[in-house]
């Protein structure tokens, strides 16, 4: 049985947007459909936050075509702000500002508002209401801004890098947070530079990459469209040149791409050389594998820690993109 898809509530056509005669996205469509979380996803200074800015109308875009619910967010901004709710990177409040008053002021600003109460209990936060915002954990700060962005009632929430700087419990309580907003009838637009929470999170994703739209599809299907989806990590037992790594696995068709990556944090490793401490990163098709490690093996090198896994959605960006999305979560 195939059910109709969710109707299109906003539309995004060619948007583009220079600051100060740097462009910081050049060419961006996108549909969002009612009841989705629709991720925007790519790596840092991709044009994410300028995407949904743009959406939402906190900036006015150059050139493109923007409608969300019907109204076109460079004219009808202020009553655009009454339907959509945003949760903004790295939005601080005062530090005295208490959480049950940062809730009653935000509510103030819109015709219906939530109950603040309610919707902080709903959230988790019910017992830290009169705890000044400095005084809140990571997380709880994340769970107040998360809540200001629903206090409006909104259709559509628009959340960005919610997660950043959470530790990974907190992460995970937030990604269901996010699936219970959602299954409460808010249409969410996530943006984000990670790739498992997109992967775990999202409906359908775009991705971004200066400025540009790489991709527009489910996780899964994003996936799926990156030959074959296999990645196999080893190392390698003894330095070898880089170049005989290189012709050991010239003739494997379907090696799409290798990567040598150095430790994390570790010492610049030659370029020309693949040491025992180096990452060597395979993806392709489903028939990689076998045919590759034969290969090593015929030319004499020792793969050691070797591990075969699905491709993920992290990977899918890589190959489509060849740049990595995901900061580490201490850069974050
Ligand atoms: N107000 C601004 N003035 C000048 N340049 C800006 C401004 N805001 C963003 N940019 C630049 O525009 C580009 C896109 O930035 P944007 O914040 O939209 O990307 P992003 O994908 O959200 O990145 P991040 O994940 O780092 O937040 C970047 O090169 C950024 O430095």
């Amino acid at each position: 049985m195939t059910s109709s898809p969710a109707p299109v509530i906003a539309q995004v056509e060619h948007l583009a947007k220079s600051y100060g005669g740097v462009p910081a996205v050049t060419d961006v469509s996108l549909e969002l459909r009612r009841g989705e979380i629709l991720g925007v996803l790519g790596p840092n200074g991709a044009g994410k936050t300028t995407t949904v800015e743009c959406l939402t109308g906190l900036r006015v875009r150059d050139a493109g075509r923007v409608e969300v619910l019907g109204l076109d967010p460079a004219r009808d901004g202020a009553a655009l702000r009454q339907r959509v709710g945003c949760q903004l990177q790295e939005s601080e409040l005062p530090a005295k500002l208490r959480a049950g008053e940062a809730l009653d002021l935000y509510g103030s600003f819109y015709d219906d508002p939530a109950d603040g109460r309610e919707l902080a209990a709903r959230l988790g936060l019910g017992g830290h209401l009169d705890t000044p915002y400095a005084g809140l954990s990571g997380g709880q700060k994340q769970r107040l801004s998360i809540a200001l962005a629903l206090v409006g009632n909104p259709e559509v929430a628009v959340l960005d890098e919610l997660t950043t700087g959470l530790d990974p419990q907190a992460r995970r309580d937030t990604w269901d947070l996010i699936e219970q907003v959602r299954d409460d009838g808010v249409t969410i637009v996530l943006v984000t530079h990670f790739m498992d929470e997109a992967e775990r999170l999202c409906d359908r994703v775009v991705l971004i990459d200066q400025g540009e739209v790489v991709a527009t599809d489910t996780p899964a299907g994003l996936i799926a469209s990156v030959q074959g989806g296999q990645v196999l990590r080893l190392r390698l037992a003894t330095t070898t040149p880089r170049r005989a790594l290189d012709e050991a696995l010239q003739a494997v068709d379907e090696l799409a791409e290798l990567r040598v990556t150095p430790p994390q944090a570790g010492p610049e490793t030659s370029p020309t050389v693949v040491t025992p401490e180096d990452e060597v990163v395979l993806r392709g098709g489903r028939e990689m594998v076998g045919p590759a490690l034969l290969a090593l093996a015929r030319a004499g090198l020792e793969p050691v820690d070797v591990a075969a896994e699905r491709m993920t959605l992290e990977d899918a960006f890589v190959t489509l993109t060849g740049r990595t999305a995901s900061p580490s979560y201490q850069e974050a």
